[in-house]
């Protein structure tokens, strides 16, 4: 067995640190409060969090064990207040419930994949890199963007382009694909990109790499990450107690767009129309905590790129509906 000396501290610098924990102070100070962190990544948010709320119990999800190991190096000083579970964040109620709870004070997602899983050449996610085209965040189940690759029809992949990376050059990338394919598998990054520089008009390379969008579309699809949000979202939000507070950070407009959804139709009255006053099983589920989607201020994007295209949503249970 090869010991892991990786430093999670260097590896992932958390995005928004003091926001998030601006927005989830008052549901981890609670009296014996419980807090899921959804994405746990390396463990950056986790550890601020437990640090500042000496109470405060936190479940942390990943459905990457190799995140999970770094995470509990860093979490080790924690002893049995940091639970780490290795799960798909769908499967929160379970997880919850696993590690012996009902209800929760607040969650945090930090979507997308982490620096690790970026910068580690074997797995396939970095464009720059050439690498194997995994892309799984969980590599002990399904298939991978080399396989998916392989075996979708054209029209698969055209769509799979153009609704996960919402790319205008989606059809023409599908047929390249589908005609380099028949000459020999695609299996490394470098493969790929060379397939989509040499489809590409060079209009369009000169403005863009051609690359970026299709690496972004394969792993929303290798690893189901749209579906799995629509469902954990909700699931999430079931969970918390009257004023537990979800933090919410996406980093694509397809993810925000969702959490937008979800955040928005919870904090709507549900009183039908031409009612005159508003009953009390009417009144909001929640309440948005942030006015549309928060970015991250200038130094903090100059320090780390990773929080370039960050959006932040938040929101708070203001009804309880059991
Ligand atoms: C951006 S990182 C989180 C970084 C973390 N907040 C920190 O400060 O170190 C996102 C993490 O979420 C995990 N992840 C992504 N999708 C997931 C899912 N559907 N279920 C569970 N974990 C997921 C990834 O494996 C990755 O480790």
């Amino acid at each position: 067995m090869t010991i892991d000396t990786r430093d999670p501290s260097e590896l992932h610098v958390p995005v928004l640190l003091d926001r998030c924990l601006e927005l989830l102070a008052p549901a981890a100070s609670r009296e014996g409060a419980v807090l899921v962190d959804a994405t746990l990544g390396m463990g950056g948010h986790s550890e601020a969090l437990l640090s500042a709320h000496p109470g405060l119990t936190l479940i942390g999800l990943d459905r990457d064990t190799e995140a999970l190991a770094l995470a509990g190096k860093r979490l080790e000083r924690f002893g049995d207040r940091a639970i780490r579970v290795h799960a798909v964040y769908d499967e929160i109620a379970e997880a919850v419930r696993g590690a012996g709870f009902e209800r929760i004070d607040g969650v945090l997602f930090d979507l997308g994949v982490s620096s690790l899983q970026l910068d580690e050449a074997d797995r396939g996610f970095a464009y720059a890199q050439d690498a194997p085209l995994d892309m799984r965040m969980d590599q002990s189940r399904g298939e991978t963007a080399a396989e998916v690759l392989q075996t979708a029809p054209e029209g698969r992949l055209r769509a799979i382009f153009e609704r996960y990376g919402e790319e205008p050059l989606a059809g023409r990338y599908a047929r390249a694909i589908v005609a380099a394919r028949a000459e020999a598998p695609i299996e490394r990054s470098g493969q790929l990109v060379d397939v989509l520089q040499q489809a590409t008009p060079a209009a369009v390379r000169d403005q863009r790499h051609p690359a970026k969008r299709v690496f972004q579309a394969l792993r929303i699809e290798v690893n189901g990450e749209l579906s799995v949000l629509e469902r954990a979202i909700p699931a999430a939000l079931d969970l918390l107690n009257l004023g537990g507070r979800a933090v919410i950070m996406s980093y694509q407009s397809l993810e925000d767009r969702l959490v937008k959804r979800e955040l928005t139709k919870r904090s709507r009255s549900t009183a039908p129309a031409g009612l005159p006053v508003e009953l009390p099983e009417h009144r909001p589920e929640f309440r948005l905590l942030t006015r549309g989607a928060e970015l991250a201020d200038d130094a903090e994007r100059a320090r780390n790129p990773r929080a370039i295209p960050v959006r932040l949503r938040a929101a708070e249970r203001a009804r309880d509906v059991r």
